[in-house]
């Protein structure tokens, strides 16, 4: 059987005096693609962050890919765009191509000419996310979607196997919302990169992910969008409190 890619076994985490996380266990498969709902303070981020050993559990551990992540060396593997991504310095100098490049693992340094590999590396990774027309110019006079997209192909150029998100729609206008989420689709369907992401479009995400988890400190559902309405009152309240109408509608409960 093959391993998952994320196995997080049975992890606690606290900031000083705040418990962000509180005896999690959950596993992310090949080909998933998983929401991670929660409210404000809910853990969410400092879950990616496990994920990506930016930072260790207080307790338990995690594994990826089978190895523990302590050993782990593969980190190309796994792709990351954070919150704050595109919200840099707006008089930030690089082209489009740059920064791209700026996502390979091994870096050729700076160039005065992109080698022609790397050159062909950036058009494919821009393409995946439908900006190679983009190419030759500044990131600095691009809009906050297609930054955002920028971003994804600066994470998509080192191949990775999995993709974590923390709320990748900050900063894009309603209207080219689905159509990113669309593009977050596709790269999950067509080139078999398992998604991660935190969201709060609830709405807009639904019909693209395959698995929802629901973060409180604790996880209190985790499994395939379908089945989240077998989630009790009680469950939906300790979740997320009184905002539980917000999410009624995902997995085909109308109550
Ligand atoms: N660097 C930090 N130092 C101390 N406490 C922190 C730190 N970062 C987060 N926290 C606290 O840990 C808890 C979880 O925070 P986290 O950022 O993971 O939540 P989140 O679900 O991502 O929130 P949001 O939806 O608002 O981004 C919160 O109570 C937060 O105040």
């Amino acid at each position: 059987m093959v391993a998952p890619l994320i196995d997080i076994q049975d992890i606690s985490f606290d900031y000083e005096e705040t418990k962000a996380l509180d005896h999690i266990s959950m596993k992310v498969e090949e080909g998933d693609f998983l929401a991670i709902l929660g409210p404000n303070g809910s853990g969410k981020s400092t879950l990616l962050k496990i994920m990506l050993g930016l930072i260790k559990p207080s307790k338990g551990k995690i594994e990826l890919f089978g190895v523990d992540s302590k050993s782990f060396k593969n980190r190309e593997w796994i792709g990351y765009v954070s919150q704050k991504s595109n919200s840099f310095n707006s008089g930030f100098p690089a082209t489009v191509k740059e920064v791209v490049a700026g996502g390979l693992v091994k870096k050729t340094g700076l160039f005065h000419r992109m080698p022609k590999k790397t050159y062909e590396q950036v058009v494919e990774a821009l393409e995946a996310v439908s900006m190679e027309a983009f190419i030759d110019r500044s990131i600095s006079e691009l809009s906050g979607g297609q930054q955002q997209r920028i971003f994804i192909a600066r994470a998509l150029i080192a191949k990775p196997k999995v993709l974590i998100l923390d709320e990748p729609t900050v900063g894009i206008d309603h209207e080219n919302v689905q159509a990113f989420y669309d593009m977050l689709a596709r790269l999950n369907q067509d080139k078999n990169i398992t998604m991660v992401l935190v969201t709060h479009d609830v709405d807009t995400v639904t019909d693209r992910i395959t698995h929802v988890a629901c973060l409180n400190q604790t996880i209190h559902f985790h499994g395939y969008k379908e089945q989240l309405h077998t989630m009790s009152d009680e469950k939906r309240e300790a979740w997320y409190g009184h905002s539980v109408r917000k999410i009624h509608h995902i997995g085909g409960s109308h109550t």
